[in-house]
Formats: C-alpha cells, structure tokens, sequence
C-alpha cells in the first residue's frame, strides 16, 4: 500500500487554488495514485450544509466566534468521515482550505487569537495538519480581475468582505507560511496555469520520491 498523503492549498479568494488543486489531482492519478478531492468548508452532507449556513449573504450572518465554531465543526466532521479515512488507506488527499484558512480569515481577518483557533481544531479534529500546504499567492489586482471574470460582481458572505479584512487574510497566511516553512509551500500564482502547476509539482518533489 500506498504511504497516504494529505495536500491542501491555501490563499485568498481567486488566487487560482480549485484550478491547481484539479491540475495536481490528475498528475498524482497519471502517476497511479488514488488521489481524494475535497474542498472547506465541505466535503461531507453535513459540512456542506454547514457551507451553505456560512457562506449565504442571506439573514443576519454569524459573530466572529459562532464563525469559527462553525467552520471547526464542518471540518471534525469532514476529518471524521473522509479526510482521516483516505489516508489511511493510503490516498493522496488534495484539499481545497484546511484549518489555516480558519486561522488567516477568522483569526487574521476577524480577530481571534491562533492559539483560540488551535484549541478548536484540537477538539474537533485531533489537530490534524497536512503533510504539506500549498499557498498560492497572487496580486490583490490580479485575483480581482479573475473574480470579476469568473463570477462578475456577486461573491459570497466572506468573499464580500471589505479589502482591510483581505489583507489581514494575506498577511496572516504569508506570517503563518515564514513560521513554518517545513510545511508550507509559498507559489507565485500569477502566471498561466501550467506555470503555476509545474511551481506545484516542484514543491512536492521531496513526497513524491
Ligand atoms: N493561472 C491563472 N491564470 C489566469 N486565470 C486563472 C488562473 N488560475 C485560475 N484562473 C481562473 O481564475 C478564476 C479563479 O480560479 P479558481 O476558481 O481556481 O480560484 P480559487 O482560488 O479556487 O477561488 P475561490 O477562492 O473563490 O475558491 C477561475 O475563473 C479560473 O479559471
Ligand atoms: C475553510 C475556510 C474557509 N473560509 C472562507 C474562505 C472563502 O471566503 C470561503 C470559502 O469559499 P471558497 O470559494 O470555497 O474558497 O470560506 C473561512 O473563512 N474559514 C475557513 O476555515
């Protein structure tokens, strides 16, 4: 069998990840690897409810805290029932968000501590980390104009937020990558899609071998 392997990719809105994330699922399958995609918040019939619950721009919204609450409890469900299982039967799990978006939007962009974002992740997922996070980084311009020619001028509750709020997100995302560089892999996601796909292949070269 198979070692299995959990991947996620990570950056702001637009920044390319669901593109890459399917380009590497197809080269880890042309090299025979069964590979899981999945995608947070979601994944499972009960994340992908909590999803909707975040995400619509409908009602009142959720305060900071009931957020992150949510978005820890959509992801124990998705570790429980899928993430943990593929692993262990030796997939490569491509994940599409993992926990350091909850640290770079609700803790980085909506103000709770990492430490009170950790706790959460210790409780309802056991802390699991991927053996290596892809962040994908653009200009602030440039994923706007890939937004705007994707989905025009709709985007969901926390697309929607202001630019400040986006900012701390990137910020926090690249502090978190320069504090753990065993385990992140910072890609400019500016050029073509196969440009910023061969930058992905390189970064997993040591897991590959
Ligand atoms: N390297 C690229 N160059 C130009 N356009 C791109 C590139 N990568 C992706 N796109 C396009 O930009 C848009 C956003 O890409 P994608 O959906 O992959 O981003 P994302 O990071 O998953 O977005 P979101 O944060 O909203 O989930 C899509 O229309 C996609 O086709
Ligand atoms: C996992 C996770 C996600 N978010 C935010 C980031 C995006 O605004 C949406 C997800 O939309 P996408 O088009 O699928 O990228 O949710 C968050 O704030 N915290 C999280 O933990």
């Amino acid at each position: 069998m198979t070692q299995g392997r959990f991947i996620a990719l990570e950056g702001g809105e637009g920044v390319g990840k669901s593109t890459q994330g399917r380009m590497l699922a197809d080269a880890l399958r042309a090299r025979g690897l069964e590979v899981v995609t999945t995608r947070e918040p979601g994944g499972t019939t009960g994340a992908e409810a909590i999803r909707a619950m975040l995400l619509s721009t409908e009602g009142e919204g959720w305060g900071a805290r009931a957020e992150a609450l949510l978005f820890a409890a959509a992801r124990a469900d998705h570790v429980d029932k899928l993430i943990r299982p593929a692993i262990a039967r030796g997939a490569w799990v491509v994940c599409d968000r993992f926990v350091d978006s909850s640290r770079a939007y609700q803790g980085g962009g909506g103000g709770l501590t990492d430490d009170e974002i950790m706790a959460l992740h210790t409780i309802g997922s056991a802390g699991l980390l991927p053996d290596l996070t892809l962040l994908l980084t653009v200009e602030p311009e440039v994923a706007t104009e890939r937004l705007s020619l994707r989905d025009g001028d709709s985007a969901d509750r926390i697309g929607g937020r202001d630019a400040a709020y986006h900012r701390r997100v990137a910020e926090a995302f690249m502090r978190f990558a320069q504090a753990e560089p065993g385990r992140f892999a910072v890609i400019e996601a500016g050029g073509t899609p196969d440009d910023v796909h061969a930058g992905v292949i390189g970064s997993l070269a040591g897991l590959l071998s």
